[in-house]
């Protein structure tokens, strides 16, 4: 007998696409917003909108419509800002339609002053509406050598993206349409010396570019099917410092990044407030570059724990931290390790939890409550935030606030040029 085919299901309905989105809209934009965009209001409502400067005023195309908001993008600047400048990356320029800009430079259009401006306003907004922290006179400091090269040169890591027909190039700003492009200026020498952009691949879907500071620039072509080539590690380099690590594994981006990072966790611990033989955290650890820089302070002696979900990169923190007897690194993922944290330890262990100096790196979500409330139920002598998200920081130093600990130091760095990206390295203790 024939098998029965099973009876069809009914087609879902398309989600109904509001008449709102394609129409054109002038808007006086007012301000900035987290996430690289710029705010204004068109018959009351918000508009995001990509690609403007505040105090502009533009012609601008809907691209979505929400109860709540919108979001445009500009199609043509009618009153520009005196902080506009040709765009440092002619593929993502407002002369193209807005579906043929290359992504990954957002504020490239921006006077590189004003960006950080912009970026400063953003953290300062954050920690006041989320936080009710006033961040003062905060300083979106440049990194060496980027106001000399306008923000370009800086980038040590690129991932292209390949296109179903095997062109190769970066994501269009909020789409995965992959943009055929002929530079990559936000990237260093070794890296635009190697870019295969002229090239067609077959079976691949992404292609990594990695200029490590010590050894030459390599490629790295992710097949369709996820698989790489056996790969062998990279050194990177800080100061004297060496660190292994896997060519694909996390390490700063920006040239100067790791070098800038370290002084600045070096800066911000309290060495008043330090203990080495307390139960010192290195959270979101990677392969160990800010375990490294508190025991390159503190010295020998210092006992730290680097905590990272990664494995192979807790292998290399392991090696990268021999150094230091007292250092270790633990493949967990950080929500599970401080899991009973406080509750599980002998009255000797919670003295060292007490006196803890606590560095966390946490990816842009933010550390969230779960992990929060773990770590101030282990009371920490002090705590050392680096954030790469500004609103994610703000809402985890509200709940540390909450429980008492305040921002006593508060650094914010140029980490990311002609993007809205910003880095933020603060010290809390009650
Ligand atoms: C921003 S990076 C920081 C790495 C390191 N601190 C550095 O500066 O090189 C965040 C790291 O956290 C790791 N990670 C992400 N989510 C995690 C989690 N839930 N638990 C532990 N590690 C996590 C990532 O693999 C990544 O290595």
């Amino acid at each position: 007998m024939p098998a029965r085919k099973p009876p069809r299901r009914p087609p879902r309905p398309a989600a109904a696409i509001d008449p709102a989105v394609g129409t054109e809209v002038e808007l006086e934009v007012t301000g900035v917003a987290h996430g690289g965009v710029t705010v204004a209001r068109h018959e009351g409502r918000v508009v995001f909108v990509a690609d403007a400067i505040p105090g502009e005023r533009v012609h601008a195309r809907v691209t979505d419509a929400k109860k709540s908001f919108w979001r445009a993008d500009t199609l043509e600047v009618l009153e520009a800002s005196p902080h506009r400048q040709a765009h440092v990356w002619a593929e993502a320029s407002i002369d193209r339609d807005p579906e043929g800009r290359a992504g990954g430079a957002e504020f490239g259009h921006i006077a590189l002053a004003h960006q950080r401006e912009l970026k400063r306003q953003v953290a300062t907004d954050a920690l006041a509406r989320f936080a009710r922290i006033d961040a003062g006179e905060l300083e979106v400091q440049a990194l060496p050598g980027d106001d000399e090269t306008n923000g370009t040169g800086w980038r040590t890591r690129v991932r292209l993206q390949v296109g179903p027909d095997g062109i190769v190039g970066p994501y269009a700003a909020r789409s995965h349409t992959v943009i055929p492009v002929r530079s990559l200026p936000l990237a260093t020498a070794a890296i635009a010396e190697i870019a295969p952009l002229a090239t067609r691949f077959s079976d691949a879907a992404s292609v990594d570019l990695i200029a490590p500071s010590n050894g030459r620039a390599l490629t790295v072509v992710t097949t369709r099917d996820g698989s790489t080539p056996p790969l062998k590690p990279i050194v990177e380099a800080v100061g004297d410092r060496r660190f292994e690590l896997d060519a694909l594994g996390f390490w700063q981006v920006h040239r100067e990044a790791a070098r800038a990072l370290t002084a600045a966790v070096q800066r911000a611990i309290d060495a008043d407030a330090f203990d080495p033989r307390a139960a010192n955290l290195d959270l979101y650890g990677g392969v160990g570059l800010l375990a490294a820089a508190v025991g390159d302070r503190f010295g020998q002696a210092t006992r730290i724990t680097s905590v990272e979900s990664y494995e192979p990169a807790t292998d290399f923190a392991a090696r990268n931290l021999s150094d230091w007897v007292g250092a270790r690194a633990i493949t967990a993922r950080v929500e599970r390790f401080v899991r009973n944290l406080a509750d599980d330890a002998t009255a000797v262990e919670r003295g060292r939890q007490r006196a803890a100096t606590i560095v966390l790196d946490p990816p842009r979500a933010g550390a969230g409550k779960a992990v929060i409330d773990e770590l101030v139920r282990t009371e920490p002598a002090q705590l050392v935030y680096v954030a790469c998200d500004p609103v994610a920081f703000a809402r985890d130093a509200a709940l540390l606030g909450e429980a008492g600990y305040g921002i006593r130091s508060l650094e914010a760095f140029d980490l990311f040029p002609n993007t809205h990206h910003l880095e933020l390295v603060a010290r809390l203790t009650r």
